[in-house]
């Protein structure tokens, strides 16, 4: 069968998937992730019909890392038989300015993606290593890069822009946004089960966490900017920080940039909060009082920023919950609906516990919904239109 392999590199989890193609048609053949890199690595796949094809733990230490997790799940890839590829979606975080719209790569193409790699250090690495190696393995093969930035190109100037000298924002330092692809699928998602919601706020929580204002279904405001450390508060970033704090370390304190950098996207966060896990699951389950005020901090931080972003549409229809933690944890989800009760929010608590996919009762003015976002499908439906018309 002509085969498309999709290759998603988040924060703390590689997901791959295999979909079948016959002309523009699309079949999703296995769905595949390895997560808890660094912490609880896990490799589980399963085919179409939701039968298991794999599922094995790993210690620790044996998938550090993302390139770890890249060779072991192309490993078990190559055992798979009946697939013929033709083609491969890359998630890549950043476009930086240049890139609206998914690309064809090629070797210029991957050289500019590269000269993004500081401004993305937890993804763009890992989002480049396989296509790097998909063309060493399979140069005939074309591929495609799919952006997290994309979707918000539509943005206003003025909420794009820093309030800094106009020369910083022609270099490209503006406000991007990220998870992108998460947002395109959900504002798809909406035309069908919300269709007459015209204001809506996303929240994406899972390893990495941000917000994203649609307005009649196009990206309006998110919560991060130029880099992915922006906004709410994350596995291991801090989100929102007042720049003077990097300045005091670097000037006052003699951190190196370099030491910096590695605080901010490795060790902040619900991990530096909590001084031991950057896993929402342990927090949850943990009677420290670190533990406590991580979530404290990462529940009121989503209830702030929820806040800015209805006052970017002028009011709220609906609110979306997706991500992994947005998907499956019904007391996180409980207490920032708890802080949108101003907004005119009323959680159902029996469908919250059920994971149904309405969660807020019928008089509650805000539709609270939580929807399973697929970024794999929007990287599979992008690389096929490309390579099926590559000049359009
Ligand atoms: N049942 C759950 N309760 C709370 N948090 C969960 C649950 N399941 C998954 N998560 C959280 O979801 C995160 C992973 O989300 P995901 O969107 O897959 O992340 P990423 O794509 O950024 O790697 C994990 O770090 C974990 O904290
Ligand atoms: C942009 C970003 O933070 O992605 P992820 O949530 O996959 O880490
Ligand atoms: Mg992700």
């Amino acid at each position: 069968m002509d085969a498309l392999l999709v290759v998603n590199a988040g924060s703390s989890s590689l997901k791959f998937q295999v979909f079948g193609i016959s002309g523009m048609d699309l079949t999703r053949q296995i769905r595949g992730k390895i997560d808890g890199i660094g912490t609880r690595p896990r490799l589980q796949a399963t085919a179409a019909d939701g039968t298991g094809l794999i599922d094995r733990t790993y210690d620790a230490r044996a998938i550090h890392d993302l390139p770890a997790a890249i060779d072991e799940a192309r490993r078990w890839l190559l055992t798979l038989e009946g697939f013929e590829l033709r083609a491969v979606g890359h998630r890549v975080v950043h476009g930086g300015p240049d890139y609206a719209r998914p690309v064809l790569i090629d070797a210029a193409v991957l050289d500019r993606l590269a000269s993004y790699q500081d401004l993305a250090p937890l993804h763009q690495p890992n989002n480049l290593a396989p296509i790097r190696l998909a063309m060493e393995i399979n140069p005939d093969v074309p591929q495609v890069a799919c952006f997290d930035t994309a979707f918000h190109r539509s943005h206003a100037k003025h909420t794009d822009c820093y309030a800094l000298p106009r020369a910083f924002y022609d270099q490209g330092i503006r406000r991007y946004g990220f998870h992108g692809l998460s947002y395109e699928y959900i504002a798809e998602r909406l035309r069908e089960v919300a269709p007459q919601a015209a204001r809506v706020i996303v929240a994406h929580l899972g390893s990495g966490a941000s917000m994203c204002a649609l307005r009649d279904g196009r990206s309006i405001e998110n919560t991060m900017g130029f880099t992915a450390l922006d906004g709410l508060p994350m596995g291991t970033r801090p989100g929102q920080l007042d720049p003077g704090v990097v300045l005091y370390l670097i000037m006052e304190k003699g951190m190196t940039a370099q030491a910096v950098s590695d605080l901010l996207y490795h060790d902040a966060g619900l991990k530096g909060l909590s001084g031991f896990s950057s896993d929402m699951r342990d927090l949850l389950a943990s009677t420290d009082p670190n533990a406590a005020l991580a979530i404290a901090h990462f529940v009121y931080r989503c209830v702030l920023n929820a806040g800015m972003l209805a006052a970017a549409l002028g009011g709220v229809d609906a609110f979306v919950f997706t991500a992994g933690v947005g998907e499956n944890s019904p007391p996180i989800r409980a207490r920032i609906v708890e802080g949108l009760a101003w907004l005119g929010a009323e959680l159902d608590p029996v469908a919250n516990e059920a994971g149904a996919a309405l969660i807020s009762t019928a008089k509650s003015r805000v539709a609270i919904h939580v929807l399973p976002t697929d970024e794999e499908l929007m990287i599979a439906r992008h690389t096929l239109a490309l390579i099926s018309a590559p000049n359009a």
